[in-house]
């Protein structure tokens, strides 16, 4: 079945909806997993390691001191649960940035994916991303894809870090405001998790849910959400 909308931003959540749940879980932790603690040890002096670190300290109750191995300990348990620890995804962000910019990672996509996101801009929307993924990592993973450098189809970018928590609808209006503050009924938020888009939804923006076959969510209660199981069963017109 067809769904039919008018929006004038469409923004897109990343696993589960552009990239199939493996890509990240299977493909990206596997290549950050082995790289954390020689990525701590080898970047003492960039502060973003740095407080990513201490803030791994901190959120997992270790001493000030804590060796990177206790560290890299806490990292590896969050990504076995999957836990989107904000210094977890800054860290994998700029070990997955240098990968791509090796080109030792290369991002799939559903086949619907990019031929909409072609559309979509064609008829003049624009796209944003909001992931649990950190900017740097979302940016190095549009740069170097099976289908090219997507970067430019991206007007903005939203993590947990500049936006917050996704499943709070305050991050939706610190994102709306992010947008140049657009109606809230002119945004257009598409993720595969139901608690994400009832947080859009309180704060006003369109949503439909992605139920794409094989995913974790495919079979997800979805409560009174449109949902979809490719973009190919969207039509979206601009406001
Ligand atoms: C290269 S972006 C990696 C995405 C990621 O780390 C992640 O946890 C995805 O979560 P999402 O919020 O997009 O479902
Ligand atoms: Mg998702």
């Amino acid at each position: 079945m067809t769904e039919q909308l008018t929006t004038r931003w469409v923004v897109l959540d990343i696993e589960g909806t552009l990239t199939a749940t493996s890509q990240v879980h299977v493909v990206l932790y596997d290549y950050a997993r082995p790289r954390l603690g020689p990525w701590i040890d080898e970047h003492p002096e960039d502060p973003r390691v740095t407080e990513a670190v201490d803030a791994v300290r901190a959120e997992a109750g270790l001493p000030a001191d804590a060796s990177t191995e206790e560290v890299v300990r806490v990292l590896h348990s969050w990504m076995d649960e999957d836990k989107k620890a904000a210094p977890l995804k800054t860290l994998q962000g700029l070990i997955w940035e240098q990968g791509y910019a090796r080109g030792e990672l290369t991002s799939e996509y559903f086949p619907d994916v990019v031929p909409a996101l072609k559309a979509w801009r064609e008829r003049g929307l624009a796209l944003a991303v909001f992931s649990s993924g950190s900017v740097a990592g979302q940016i190095a993973s549009f740069s170097n894809t099976t289908e090219g450098d997507l970067r430019p189809f991206f007007r903005h970018h939203f993590d947990t870090v500049n936006a917050g928590p996704k499943r709070e609808a305050a991050s939706y209006h610190a994102i709306a405001h992010g947008l140049g503050d657009p109606l809230p009924s002119e945004i257009l938020f598409l993720s595969d998790v139901p608690a994400e888009l009832d947080a859009a939804k309180t704060a006003g923006w369109q949503v439909v849910g992605l139920a794409r076959p094989g995913e974790p969510y495919e079979k997800a209660d979805f409560g009174l959400h449109r949902t979809v199981a490719s973009f190919a069963e969207l039509e979206i017109d601009p406001a």
